[in-house]
């Protein structure tokens, strides 16, 4: 096989909803044979990858397809053949899933899915799989104001925060963090905390490192379940990405007033960007919830917000 040719796959992320997803195991004699794997194959000459989908999962699971979302792309060379998988989640589909060809098949929950053995290229998807699309990073310029902001943002549905809050006098930043950890907590929610901030010895679930902290960082802190980065260029997310940060917001999709004076990316910069990194990446910058649609068909793991989640509900 000529290793320069792209193999360009079609890869399915199934869930039940019920937070667990479906794998199966690579049958011995194929490539990477003995590692399990999301089900899906190679585009046949004139598909698209939704029909190269559809036409994959019936013949390898006894599925039909009934609708899907572009999750993440992945670019990777195993030395002997190069690889661009497509990955889609799964949203609705018709029909039991049956391992059609003798493989073995296992929904397993999402959070569990680091204790099997997936190929080298699989990291990046399995990182998407466990992240919603929303992810909020709460200010506010008080304590009140700050909780105020939590609770409306967990109440919406989003589990998945950044303790950002750089706006409140320092003084104040270790209660206000042990109030949202409380909330967070009660929500099953997970919080990042910001790297700049002065709150250095804190248990978290993960950091997120400023993009200047991200240029001063030279190996991955020890520890840290969730590391993810700020970026607003491809320096940036080719930083993020040789570090092992394990998701990136970029920024600003939209001109914003919080950042007047930063060009805005705009969706086609955005995407071309994205598209260039093996990471999921949350879009940001002058967004709202119902920017979610463009976001995905651009790339984009989802929508990262200040102001977007605290809309009167
Ligand atoms: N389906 C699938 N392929 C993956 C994953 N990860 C990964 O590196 N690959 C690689 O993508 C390539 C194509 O996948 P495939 O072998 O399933 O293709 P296929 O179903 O068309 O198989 P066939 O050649 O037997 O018809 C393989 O080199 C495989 O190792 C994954 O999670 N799912
Ligand atoms: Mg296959």
């Amino acid at each position: 096989m000529n290793a320069r040719v792209e193999l360009h796959v079609a890869v399915g992320v199934i869930d039940d909803r019920q937070g667990n997803i479906l794998i199966t195991l690579r049958p011995n004699h194929t490539h990477l044979g003995g590692l399990w794997e999301f089900p899906g194959g190679k585009l046949e000459a004139g598909e698209t990858v939704p029909q190269a989908l559809r036409r994959e999962l019936q013949e390898e699971i006894g599925i039909d397809v009934q609708a899907a979302t572009p999750l993440i792309k992945v670019r990777h060379d195993y030395g002997d053949r190069r690889v661009l998988l497509d990955v889609w989640r799964v949203n609705a589909y018709n029909g039991v899933e049956t391992p059609r060809e003798g493989q073995a098949m296992r929904w397993v929950n999402v959070r569990q899915l680091n204790q099997y053995q997936f190929p080298a290229a699989n990291q990046p998807i399995i990182k998407a799989a466990q992240l919603p699309v929303y992810y909020a990073i709460l200010e506010g310029r008080h304590i009140d104001e700050v909780l105020a902001n939590c609770r409306r943002i967990l109440q919406q549905g989003i589990r998945l925060l950044q303790f950002r809050v750089k706006s409140l006098a320092v003084e104040l930043l270790p209660a206000a963090l042990r109030a949202v950890q409380d909330y967070c907590r009660q929500y099953q929610a997970v919080l990042l905390i910001n790297a700049d901030l002065p709150l250095a010895d804190a248990v978290a679930d993960g950091w997120h490192l400023s993009s200047r902290a991200l240029q001063n960082c030279s190996a991955r802190p020890s520890g840290a379940t969730w590391l993810a980065a700020s970026c607003h260029n491809l320096a940036e997310l080719r930083q993020a990405e040789q570090l092992g940060v394990d998701f990136v917001v970029l920024a600003p999709v939209q001109a914003t007033t919080s950042h007047p004076g930063q060009a805005a990316l705009g969706w086609a910069e955005f995407s071309q960007l994205t598209d260039q990194v093996n990471l999921p990446v949350y879009a940001l910058g002058g967004l709202g919830l119902a920017d979610l649609d463009q976001a995905s068909q651009s790339g984009a793991q989802g929508i990262a917000g200040i102001s977007a989640f605290l809309a009167a509900s």
